[in-house]
């Protein structure tokens, strides 16, 4: 096993760090801490369990008591269905954030998407006819700063995700990488709609060329419906000393949540690992939460490179990953240096006849500037209305912040990205 941590190219990489800038991308990584994916690919990590994705579109009225016999307590359908939401995304933890460290080892530096890059696939399903299909659209939407703008739709069962990402990165004393997540995530099923909030990271093992991410601080699921989870994160050292731990309350509604009511249920362990669900108020314990280890991943389907666009992550970065599974930092830099001057060549083109680049599938909505009178989507209506309840900032700030926090305060826009489904239903040249 080589020692990186020793090698002159990690230890001169350490040197850089000591004038990071903020902007991740402008640290030039080692080849052995360069991964192949592009940062564009991550939002697959949403759904690599489309049975948990689909599962809230499946409770209703008449079947909610059985779908977790072991839950002696069910009280409604809403309720079910935020157990299961919160099953999803619990479960969608490991692929987020341990998907780099188990295919390569360690976790690695996202390619940096150009602008207008794309990512589309889907899970066809074939296993259970009735889920049906599940397409993933992913767009880079912004190159200063990265912003990737995401939706993940099953017609079928009425269920559909959209979201969009930022990142802020600041490296501690002790070269700890902490990152602060911008964006949201809406889950529509049906009519009711979960806004989620991203929980904070911080990269440990950086020193020793060994990266891994921790999660910290904690993130919401407020559901339509009332119902709210509230997620605390930890790593070792912290509640119970193990790595990935998390706690989540699920709560009737807000006022028990402000109130320090009782939740209905706890759900801990470890994200990555076991969990376990309990009675909120009593403690008894019902059962295991969700076994991440046991519980089958299915990749998404993405079409061969050769039938792919242009624009297609993999297509576009296809000789930069073969200098970088090489280890080849002159390939890597001339094929790197290809992509950046047709991204400097189309910028030069568009500053001349003064155009933008056209995003595709996706808008931006600034809700600073929509009076009460403007018709605003349903969805955006609904982030309104659940960031109100919670009193969240609806501006560009860490997700969850509050409104009249120091990021809430010095934040001029609150513009966010939102998937435009004309826009798709129209594509001519993209197949997924
Ligand atoms: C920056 C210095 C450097 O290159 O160090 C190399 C190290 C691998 C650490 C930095 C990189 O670590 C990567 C982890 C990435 C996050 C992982 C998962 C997610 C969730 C997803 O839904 C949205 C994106 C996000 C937050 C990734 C953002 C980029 C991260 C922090 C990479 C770091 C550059």
């Amino acid at each position: 096993m080589t020692d990186y941590a020793s090698s002159s190219s990690w230890t001169s990489f350490l040197k850089s760090v000591a004038s990071f800038s903020g902007d991740i991308s402008s640290l030039t990584a080692p080849p052995f801490i360069l991964s192949t994916t592009s940062l564009s690919e991550f939002p697959q990590y949403w759904a690599e369990h489309p049975d948990l994705f689909i599962e809230p579109s499946l409770i209703n009225e008449d079947n909610f008591k059985d779908k977790f016999p072991e839950i002696n307590n069910l009280e409604s359908p809403e309720i079910t269905r935020m157990i299961a939401v919160t099953k999803w995304f619990i479960a969608t933890l490991k692929s987020q954030y341990c998907s780099r460290n188990e295919s390569m080892g360690t976790e690695k530096k996202p390619l940096n998407p150009f602008l207008g890059e794309l990512f589309v696939g889907k899970w066809d399903n074939k296993t259970n006819e009735s889920y049906g299909e599940t397409i993933l659209l992913s767009e880079q939407v912004s190159h200063h700063p990265p912003k990737t703008a995401y939706t993940i739709f099953n017609d079928k069962n009425n269920v559909k995700l959209e979201g969009y990402n930022q990142v802020k990165a600041t490296f501690s004393k002790t070269l700890m990488l902490g990152v602060k997540q911008l964006g949201h995530a809406m889950l529509q099923v049906k009519d009711e709609t979960f806004l989620i909030t991203l929980p904070a990271l911080h990269i440990e093992g950086i020193l020793m060329a060994a990266p891994f991410v921790e999660l910290n601080g904690k993130s919401m699921i407020l559901s339509s419906s009332g119902s709210i989870t509230i997620i605390e994160y930890s790593g070792r050292g912290y509640f119970s000393g193990k790595k990935n731990t998390f706690k989540a309350k699920l709560y009737k509604n807000i006022d028990d949540y402000n109130n320090n009511e009782y939740p209905l249920y706890t759900m801990s362990g470890q994200w990555s690992g076991m969990s376990k669900i309990t009675n909120g108020e009593t403690g008894e314990e019902f059962g295991t939460f969700y076994d991440a280890v046991n519980h089958p991943t299915e990749h998404i389907y993405v079409k061969p490179i050769e039938d792919q666009n242009p624009l297609e992550s993999r297509r576009a970065w296809e000789k930069v990953a073969e200098g970088i599974t090489f280890g080849d930092m002159t390939m890597i830099s001339q094929e790197k240096g290809k992509i950046e001057n047709q991204q400097r060549e189309l910028r030069k083109k568009e500053e001349e006849e003064g155009t933008e680049w056209k995003r595709r599938w996706f808008k931006e909505t600034d809700y600073t500037k929509i009076t009460s009178d403007d018709k605003l989507v349903q969805t955006d209506e609904k982030f309104i209305q659940l960031s109100a309840s919670l009193n969240l900032s609806t501006k560009n700030v860490p997700s969850g912040s509050f409104v009249g926090d120091k990021e809430d305060l010095k934040s001029e826009t609150s513009a966010h990205w939102r998937f435009n489904r004309q826009a798709w239903d129209d594509e001519k040249e993209i197949k997924v």
